[in-house]
């Protein structure tokens, strides 16, 4: 017998006053899964990311984790449950050096407790993963965009999450760090096993990195598949990719 899924996402809308940012989308994702999130600008995934991580509150809808409603929770209770996340605008603590950001994140997701495991051990093995541990001592704010991105990253992952929600962490990257957070990101999935559900406009990178696609335009779900059946849909097509050539 198989147990609940790891996120269920139940006809969940968001209205923003006459606006309907999100209408009635629904999907699901089993553990371990990477799932990619697509749309045009203003499509929902913001508001759609925003309202599993508990920034926003769906109009109506559920949302539940591993059986659980975490909708309308606030943010660091679904943190702790296990829902870590990135931002489209990086915000790293600027002042604070990369090793004291990760930090940080271990304490904020203390739904591990912080004394049972060594911590110096865990964020070492953790600078490690994403590439930072020999800019461990920089502040933040002397990092380069691609490095930040890598503590964002960093950041969420130190919450121990069983889903991690990536925004866009390839965006303003040239094509060789792309690349780079590319390898990164699967070798994260490969040695952890987590969930990821992925906001990205470098569609080649999403279509390596995900094995089912979700399709958004003005809110709706408008298509669902493997990454080779999404880019051969007609409404993606229209709404998505013949946006982008027009
Ligand atoms: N706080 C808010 N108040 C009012 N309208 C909002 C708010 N947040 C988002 N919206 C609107 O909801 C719609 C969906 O926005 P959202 O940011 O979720 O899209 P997106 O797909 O993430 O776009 P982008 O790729 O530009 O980030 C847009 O029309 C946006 O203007």
């Amino acid at each position: 017998m198989s147990g609940p899924m790891l996120l269920e996402v139940n006809e969940a809308s968001k209205a923003y006053g006459g606006l309907l940012a999100v209408g009635g989308v629904c999907f699901a994702m089993r553990e371990h899964e990477m799932v990619g999130l697509m749309g045009a600008n203003g499509a929902g995934k913001t508001t759609l990311f925003n309202m599993v991580s508990g920034a926003t509150k769906p109009t109506s809808g559920s949302i539940l984790l591993r059986g659980e409603r975490i909708d309308g929770r606030r943010p660091d209770e679904i943190c702790r449950r296990g829902v870590g996340r990135t931002y489209q605008i990086v915000r790293p603590f600027g002042g604070m050096s990369v090793e004291e950001n990760v930090i940080v994140g271990f304490r904020y997701g203390s739904r591990v407790d912080p004394l049972a495991t060594p911590l110096h051990e865990a964020v070492e093995q953790l600078l490690h993963e994403v590439g930072l541990i020999d800019q461990r001592h920089r502040l933040a704010n002397q990092l380069t965009l691609a490095a930040r991105k890598r503590l964002e990253v960093a950041r969420a992952l130190a919450t121990r999450p069983v889903l991690l929600m990536l925004d866009e962490v390839m965006a303003g990257l040239t094509p060789t760090e792309s690349a780079a957070a590319l390898a990164m990101l699967q070798a994260l999935h490969q040695r952890r096993g987590i969930a990821m559900l992925i906001v990205e406009h470098n569609l080649r990178a999403m279509m390596q990195l995900c094995e089912r696609v979700i399709a958004l335009d003005h809110g709706r779900k408008i298509g669902e598949g493997t990454p080779s059946a999404i880019i051969e849909n007609e409404a993606v097509i229209r709404a998505y990719l013949g946006a982008e050539t027009a």
